[in-house]
């Protein structure tokens, strides 16, 4: 058989297959991730708990190009992630949402979530090449005549996103950014990241900051978007225990910038190295809301 069918069969089998191999990225002398191994077949819900400092959003800065590997290598289905651009990888279907919201000002809430359809907008789709972001941008702000009907589709995928999170944002599609609440900006937040339809969802904390209402609410709207969408694959940075045996099927603790288990949910939990060490330390205090 062929190296390229071979390929072609693994990328069918797991089409959206996140594959981290001996990842490790050192700032300094610090070791902020060590030969971090693991992989998230196309579909699953992983959750990545760990103490502060562990390493965790260093991992979700390496997967999105922003920070690159010292060594190892990220794969996402049949694609080397290792040394491409953010650019790149974004239009490859990866899309995060940050640990702390953050506003384009003088934006609507609707224009914001359309900037997150950027990608999308040139080309239509996923193109192997570098773009201007700011160029793409001001073409969808600025309805650019030869987009115009691209911008109507994506203003409709906009709007429907908008729509996923109940009468919290859509009634406010119009309002400026910056005038909405802390957590509807970590949903506006979570609403630009799935705008643009990605295959790899990275979410860093997304209930972080929010009350025990909201974190409910918040959980269950993923729980949707899983249930709705079985091929994208989700992986979630979340310090809330509640969260994690409530949406992830797996569980990966971190520390000290290595894998120290990866299990599912109630097997990590029970682990008395993470019980003692780092979740009963997170339980405590970050885990009620
Ligand atoms: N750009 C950087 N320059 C220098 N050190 C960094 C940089 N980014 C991360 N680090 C260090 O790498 C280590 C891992 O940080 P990281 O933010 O990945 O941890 P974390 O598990 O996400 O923690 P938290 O839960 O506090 O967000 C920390 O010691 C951090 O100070």
């Amino acid at each position: 058989m062929s190296a390229a069918l071979t390929q072609a069969l693994a990328a069918h089998r797991h089409p959206g297959a996140l594959v981290l191999e001996g990842v490790t990225r050192r700032f300094g002398g610090l070791v902020a991730t060590n030969e971090v191994t693991f992989t998230v077949p196309g579909g699953e819900l992983l959750a990545i708990v760990g103490p502060n400092g562990a390493g965790k959003s260093t991992l979700v800065q390496l997967i999105t190009g922003f920070v690159r590997p010292d060594a190892g290598r990220i794969r996402l289905g049949p694609h080397d992630l290792t040394r491409l651009p953010p650019e790149r990888i974004s239009a490859l279907g990866v899309a995060r949402s940050f640990q702390t919201s953050r506003v384009f000002p003088g934006l609507t809430v609707l224009e914001s979530v359309l900037v997150g359809t950027q990608v999308q907008l040139i080309g239509g789709g996923r193109l192997p090449r570098a773009f201007n972001t700011l160029a793409e941008t001001a073409s969808v702000l600025f309805g650019l005549p030869a987009y115009a009907a691209r911008r109507r589709l994506l203003e409709d995928r906009a709007e429907a996103t908008l729509k996923l999170f109940g009468d919290r944002l859509w009634p406010r599609r119009d309002a400026p950014a910056f005038s909405l609440s802390y957590a509807n900006r970590r949903r506006l937040e979570i609403a630009r990241a799935l705008v643009a339809e990605p295959d790899l969802l990275l979410l860093d904390e997304p209930t972080a900051g929010m009350n025990p209402t909201e974190t409910g609410e918040l959980a269950d709207l993923i729980a949707q978007l899983h249930a709705d969408r079985p091929a994208l694959t989700i992986v979630m940075i979340e310090h809330k225990l509640q969260v994690v045996r409530q949406l992830a099927s797996r569980v990966i603790v971190m520390n000290h910038g290595s894998v120290l288990v990866d299990a599912t949910p109630e097997e990590a939990l029970a682990d008395p190295r993470v019980v003692t060490a780092y979740l009963g330390r997170a339980e405590t205090s970050h885990a009620h809301g």
